[in-house]
C-alpha cells in the first residue's frame, strides 16, 4: 500500500467536513456572498506567499537534481500561474498589488502559514512535503467535484476560481507532490510515518479553518 493511500483514508472525515462547508458548497453554486470571496482572496494570496517559500526551501533540501526540479516547477507555477488568479481577482475588486501584498494575516492564516514553515524548515524534506501535499490535493479534489456542477465553471465569478483549481496543469502539480511523499515515505520506520502522518493531518486541519475562517470573515479581535 503507497503511503498516499493510508493517508487517503484517515482524512476522509476532514474531507468531508472541507467539502460541505458553506463556503465551498456557496462557491459551487455561484451564491457565495462576494464579499467572503474578497476577504478570501487576499488572505489567500497572503498564504501562497509562504506557500511558495516552502517549494523554495524543498529546492534547498533536495537530495538530488530531478527533485529539485520538481520544487522549481513547483515554485514558479505557484508565483506564476496560481497567485496570478488571485491577482486577476484583486484588480476585478479594485484592490492593488500591494495591497494584496501588505494586507494583514488573520490568526488563522498566520497559524497555518507559519505551521507550514516551521515543519519544512525544523523537519526533513519528507515532512516539509508533508505539510504541503494537503494544499494541493484538497484544492485539487474540490476544484473537480465543483466543476462538475452544471454551469459552476461559467459562472462570472467563480468559474476561473474552479476552472484553476480543476485544471489538468493544477491536478499534475497535485500528483507531483503525491508521488514525491510516496517516494520519500518509502522504507522509513513506522515512527517516521507517525510523524508524517500528524504533519499531514494537521495541515488538511487548517484547510478547514481557512475554509470557515473566510466564511466568517475572521480577524483579530480589536480589529473587527
Ligand atoms: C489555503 C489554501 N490551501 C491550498 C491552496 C492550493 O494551493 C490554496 N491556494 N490555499
Amino acid at each position: 500500500m503507497k503511503f498516499s493511500d493510508r493517508l487517503l483514508e484517515k482524512l476522509q472525515p476532514i474531507w468531508r467536513k472541507n467539502h460541505t462547508h458553506p463556503f465551498v458548497q456557496e462557491m459551487g453554486a455561484g451564491t457565495l456572498d462576494p464579499e467572503k470571496f474578497r476577504f478570501y482572496m487576499i488572505q489567500d494570496y497572503l498564504y501562497l506567499i509562504d506557500y511558495a517559500k516552502l517549494f523554495a526551501l524543498g529546492a534547498v533540501k533536495a537530495a538530488d537534481l530531478e527533485d529539485m526540479k520538481i520544487f522549481s516547477n513547483l515554485l514558479h507555477a505557484t508565483m506564476n500561474e496560481e497567485m496570478s488568479l488571485h491577482r486577476q481577482y484583486a484588480a476585478r475588486f479594485g484592490i492593488s498589488e500591494s495591497e494584496l501584498e501588505n494586507a494583514a494575516p488573520s490568526p488563522v492564516t498566520l497559524a497555518y502559514t507559519h505551521y507550514m514553515l516551521h515543519s519544512a524548515q525544523n523537519g526533513t524534506l519528507a515532512e516539509l512535503v508533508a505539510a504541503l501535499l494537503p494544499c494541493a490535493w484538497s484544492y485539487w479534489e474540490i476544484g473537480k467535484e465543483l466543476s462538475e456542477i452544471p454551469n459552476a465553471l461559467d459562472h462570472e465569478l467563480y468559474g476561473d476560481w474552479i476552472t484553476m483549481y480543476s485544471s489538468k496543469e493544477f491536478g499534475q502539480t497535485a500528483q507531483w507532490c503525491i508521488d514525491l511523499l510516496d517516494k520519500l515515505a518509502e522504507g522509513k520506520p513506522e515512527k517516521e510515518l507517525l510523524q508524517l502522518e500528524k504533519i499531514f493531518l494537521n495541515t488538511t486541519r487548517f484547510e478547514y479553518l481557512f475554509w470557515n475562517m473566510a466564511y466568517h470573515k475572521e480577524t483579530w479581535p480589536a480589529d473587527e
